[in-house]
């Protein structure tokens, strides 16, 4: 398919080619042109035999029989002349206005088609460019309700005032109240901030009209705006109603004055916006929820009162909210009577709730694939790992040596984890290779944790550590497969330092901020002195080496548990938490006697 400018170009070009190779054809079919000066004088030496007269153009024959042509730039007096000659002439009549106007037309026709066949769209669109219609999303099939929407109820209970609005606006009309008129959901992606919009227009059951910011942005200026003003026209039409605005930050960017071209239709579509926010009649029962996961670039005027003046957070769901979120969406699908919803969501940190449709949806495939009747843990299971780390490999080429050395790394990090206290607990071993990664140490946090303390810290470098460290004890081999291990290490250590205030040396002071709350992009506050930077650095140096020493040493102590651990894992090639307590328990046992 061709994009619209490559469709324009095209059709540029070609209606040039058509007018080069219509003028090649005139040429080419009128006869030899002489001036008028050499017409008359050959017609004085009576040369000419017959002339034809359109308009002010000539075309005529030699008595030799050869035709030419040519123009004449004042013909009156020119047929008295011709007859003095005895010339014969024939003469139509010059085109019309109406000639012209068809001539026009014909092209203009010519052009539409064309475009038709180039861009399979309608020939409307060439000449209006604006007419897009907004379709609003009324249909039973797609109705979602409060009911679909799970783990953001604080949020949802403050929607519900706005249900109430849209369905007595009448009452609320009479009374004069103060009426909501936009609400901002601001958030990470796949939060539900879209699901939320449409189940409150599912609730109060008005039509929903969906666009998204970008699609306001327009090649031309002054489309975009157009677009605001028709959007809400049909709004106003269809009121009540609900006008959804996805990334609104496309064009609610704060706006710069003007002085800077690239930005000025996004800023002329920005104050359509604004106007239209404005200018809502009191019957007209429209609410405008818009959504971003930048509410730090928006314009200001966008947040004053009477526009989005409501503001609400929707954040990544707790491990409750991941319960709730799983518990709707595995609403559709046939589960096994030993699902724990609670343990499937304590392996999902960090997940949105469009994370959590994904994986149910992967899962229930996994099922699927191996003819189950119903969805299982072990589906669950195998479809986060495939979510979060790629397809498993188990077929690929690894050398012994290799998977020898990847069991004694996985082996590291989990026996740290098991032997230190507060650290999360053991889920599972693995070296079976995923995506790019040889092994697995997968710890989970039996909760949301909000804050963590310093040991918990500490503790957690040790057993990013430890992978690192085992190699080395048992092979005294380096190599690169602790690249990650050894960089999330060091991140933790310089948050502990520069963001957390714990180190003992730079003192309860934060070196760096949060600037985008959402995307979690963090930025040094203002320049930092050089000794400073260097300070830091030294104090993360420390850290990780003091970590290194006590968890070598740990591992020293532990040498026959790390060997056992590995072992096993070599031959079962995945370890749980369970079979790990029942490795312990013997080693333990056979240490005693
Ligand atoms: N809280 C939730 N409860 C149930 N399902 C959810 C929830 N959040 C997200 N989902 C699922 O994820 C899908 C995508 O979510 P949605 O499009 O609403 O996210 P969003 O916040 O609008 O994301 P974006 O900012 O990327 O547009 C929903 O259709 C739904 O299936
Ligand atoms: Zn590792």
């Amino acid at each position: 398919m061709i994009n619209r400018v490559q469709a324009a170009l095209l059709l540029v070009c070609l209606t040039l080619l058509g007018l080069l190779s219509y003028n090649a054809w005139l040429l080419a079919t009128t006869p030899p042109e002489v001036t008028y000066s050499e017409f008359i004088a050959n017609l004085q030496k009576g040369k000419i035999t017959s002339v034809h007269l359109r308009g002010a153009e000539i075309t005529g024959e030699y008595d030799s029989g050869e035709p030419f042509s040519s123009y004449c730039p004042d013909p009156s007096g020119l047929v008295r002349q011709l007859l003095d000659n005895n010339v014969a002439i024939t003469a139509d009549a010059p085109p019309t206005l109406f000639a012209k106007i068809v001539h026009m037309m014909f092209a203009l026709f010519t052009m539409a088609a064309l475009w038709t066949l180039l861009t399979k769209r309608s020939p409307r669109e060439l000449f209006k460019v604006k007419e897009k219609g907004f379709q609003a999303t009324t249909s039973q099939a797609d109705r979602k309700t409060f009911g679909d929407v799970a783990g953001i109820d604080e949020v949802a209970e403050e929607l519900r005032e706005i249900v109430d609005f849209l369905k007595h606006h009448e009452t609320y009309n009479l009374l004069g109240g103060h009426i909501p008129r936009g609400v901002l959901l601001q958030g990470p992606p796949g939060t539900g901030k879209t699901l939320l919009a449409k189940a409150i227009a599912g609730e109060a059951s008005v039509p929903f009209y969906h666009i998204g910011g970008s699609d306001f942005v327009e090649m031309f200026a002054g489309v975009g705006a157009l677009r605001v003003r028709e959007l809400f026209s049909t709004a106003k039409k269809n009121s009540p109603c609900i006008v959804f605005i996805d990334e609104i930050d496309a064009i609610g960017g704060r706006r710069s004055g003007g002085q800077n071209g690239s930005h000025e239709e996004r800023e002329q579509t920005l104050n359509a916006l604004l106007v239209e926010m404005d200018g809502f009649a009191s019957n007209e029962t429209v609410i405008v929820i818009a959504a971003t996961n930048r509410p730090d670039i928006l314009d200001p005027a966008l947040l004053r009162p009477g526009r989005f003046d409501r503001q609400l957070t929707v954040s990544l769901p707790s491990l409750r909210g991941r319960v709730k979120i799983l518990e709707v969406h595995t609403r559709q699908i046939t589960v096994s009577e030993t699902l724990n919803l609670t343990v499937i969501a304590q392996g999902i940190p960090g997940f949105n709730g469009a994370d959590i449709a994904n994986l149910v949806n992967e899962a229930a495939l996994t099922a699927a694939r191996k003819k189950k009747q119903a969805v299982g843990m072990d589906d669950f299971e195998e479809a986060k790992d495939k979510i979060i780390m790629g397809l498993e490999r188990k077929n690929s080429a690894i050398n012994e040596q290799e998977r020898r050395i990847t069991a004694y790394h996985e082996s590291g990090h989990a026996l740290v984890a098991w032997l230190l206290p507060e650290t999360d607990s053991l889920h599972k071993i693995t070296i079976i290779p995923r995506g790019i990664a040889l092994g697995l140490t997968q710890q989970l946090p039996l909760e949301d944790r909000y804050t963590y303390s310093l040991k918990y810290l500490m503790n957690k470098i040790k057993v990013l550590l430890g992978g690192r460290i085992a190699e080395k004890l048992v092979f005294n081999h380096l190599s690169t497969g602790a690249a990650n291990d050894l960089g999330a290490a060091t991140d933790i250590a310089l948050r502990l330092v520069s963001e957390w205030g714990m180190s003992s040396i730079l003192g309860p002071a934060v070196y760096r901020r949060k600037q985008h709350q959402f995307l979690g992009d963090n930025s040094v506050t203002g320049p930092l002195s050089e000794a400073t930077c260097r300070e830091i650095e030294l104090e993360v140096r420390r850290i990780i080496n003091e970590c290194y020493a006590e968890t070598e040493e740990l591992l020293r102590s532990h040498n026959r548990l790390l060997h056992d651990l590995a072992e096993v894992l070599l031959i079962n090639e995945t370890i749980d938490a369970e079979e790990m307590e029942i490795i312990m328990e013997c080693r333990n046992r056979t240490e005693k006697e």
